[in-house]
């Protein structure tokens, strides 16, 4: 299993490109399963989310290419409608294929993804939605089997706001007979991506970005050629790394307007930042971060998976910063690694008090999710000494080549293979 060796003490400088984004791709992804005419996809970042989501649709029948940062797919029948456990528990996004197979075929059978790392992942929004379109949803076995004829346009009012829910519901009205509203839809930009993308394909889709979502169900979905929309979580990691360093960064080929959220926190912990139309540029030369305080809440407040970074952030500042986690019940277990590290962090409820230390000390430690594998990755960059990830599968999933990205940004890291410290290049 391979891991990173981060030597801690270089400060990041240059300019680095943000990747496709994954949390856009995968809808996407999923959403060529509506279209009946080719599909080419660009800026698909290589990851092993992505792959896994090539597998799970080729096992189904679709035929999908990549090539680089392009994916073609070309329609063909499907020959199975199940998005078996083994894949889904590896990846929670499984779920996506939900709305599309029931829309389009009138039939889905989907493994539950139950929980995970940071928290319960539960799907009851999504089963209700589909319900209140007329689908026969029934759960058993550890699986959520959905039929219907032609699902119907509906109002949908979302008791909590969810992401994929949203997205789900969103792809499946796309072909419903008459309307959908969706109420208290997430506002996140790659819901707005998605919606983009299905009216490239044909879909009458208005409101997405806002929280009333109304779909005009069409009868069939063509091809398009779309471009997925950067990667706001990967440019905001790099920020961060820039912002704890004291470096200079400069991310390219970004969407700025996606992270206003973000950067405002930056700002609070002392970094000058400029922004052009595609591109963000962070200073923190010379200068330590100061402590901020973090609440997570959907778009347009505070993203939970910029949460982790933050931690680290706060474990080097100077003051005392809390991050208070809204989203997910147990997306700090980051924290006690951080402490390995000799962060000074107390965990109260759902909120990480934490008082900054001059510096961190580096010790082997071991990611245990996506995002707090990219908060140790950071912590690793500042701290004294060799720190050595384990489990770096996780950053795998979301983030594309970032050892060779902070390596080009002046970090001193190399990914080793298994207990070797052989560097694997
Ligand atoms: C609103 C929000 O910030 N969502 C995050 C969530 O999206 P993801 O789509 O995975 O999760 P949701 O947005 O659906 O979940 C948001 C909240 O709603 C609850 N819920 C959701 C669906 C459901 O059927 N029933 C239910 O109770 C969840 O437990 C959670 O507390 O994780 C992703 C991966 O970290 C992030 O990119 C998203 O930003
Ligand atoms: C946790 C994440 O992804 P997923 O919802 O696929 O688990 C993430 O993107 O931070």
């Amino acid at each position: 299993m391979d891991k990173l060796l981060i030597t801690g003490g270089s400060a990041l400088h240059g300019k680095v490109r943000a990747s496709g984004a994954k949390n856009a791709a995968l809808p996407i992804l999923a959403a060529t399963l509506l279209a009946e005419a080719p599909v080419t996809l660009t800026n698909v970042p290589r990851l092993r989310d992505i792959k896994t989501t090539l597998a799970l649709l080729e096992r189904m029948g679709a035929q999908l290419t990549q090539d680089g940062d392009t994916v073609w797919s070309e329609p063909r029948p499907l020959t199975s409608f199940a998005a078996p456990y083994e894949l889904v528990k590896t990846m929670r996004a499984s779920i996506l294929v939900l709305g599309p197979l029931v829309a389009r075929y009138g039939r889905a059978d989907v493994s539950l993804p139950g929980g995970c790392a940071i928290g319960a992942r539960p799907v009851n929004l999504h089963i209700d939605g589909l319900r209140a379109m007329g689908a026969e949803v029934t759960v058993e076995g550890g699986y959520i089997r959905a039929r219907a004829d032609r699902l119907q346009g509906a109002r949908l009012v979302m008791e909590m706001v969810s992401v994929t829910g949203t997205e789900n519901l969103m792809m499946a009205a796309a072909l419903a007979q008459g309307e959908t509203l969706i109420e208290n839809a997430a506002r996140e930009p790659e819901v707005i991506d998605l919606a983009d993308f299905l009216n490239a394909l044909g879909a009458c889709i208005e409101g997405a970005g806002t929280d009333l979502i109304r779909i005009r169900g069409v009868d069939r979905l063509g091809g398009a050629d779309y471009r997925v929309m950067p990667d706001r979580i990967e440019t905001g990691t790099f920020l961060v790394g820039a912002a704890m360093t004291g470096g200079r960064v400069r991310v390219n080929d970004t969407c700025p307007d996606c992270l206003d959220a973000v950067l405002q926190k930056l700002r609070e912990a002392g970094a000058e930042i400029v922004t052009g139309s595609d591109w963000i540029e962070l200073d923190m030369r010379g200068r330590r971060p100061r402590a901020v305080e973090i609440h997570t809440a959907p778009h347009p407040a505070f993203p939970t998976d910029m949460q982790a970074q933050f931690c680290a952030l706060n474990s080097i500042a100077e003051g005392v910063g809390t991050v208070t986690e809204t989203i997910f019940e147990n997306r700090f277990m980051h924290v006690p690694e951080l402490q390995r590290m000799g962060a000074d962090i107390r965990i109260e409820g759902n909120v990480a008090i934490c008082r900054g230390v001059e510096r961190l000390t580096a010790a082997p430690v071991m990611a245990t999710d996506l995002r707090a594998s990219a908060g140790l990755v950071l912590a690793g960059l500042v701290a004294t000494g060799e720190t050595l990830i384990d489990r770096i599968y996780h950053l795998d999933r979301g983030y594309e080549t970032m050892e060779q990205k902070l390596l080009a940004l002046g970090a001193n890291i190399q990914r080793v293979a298994g207990d070797s410290r052989t560097a694997i290049t």
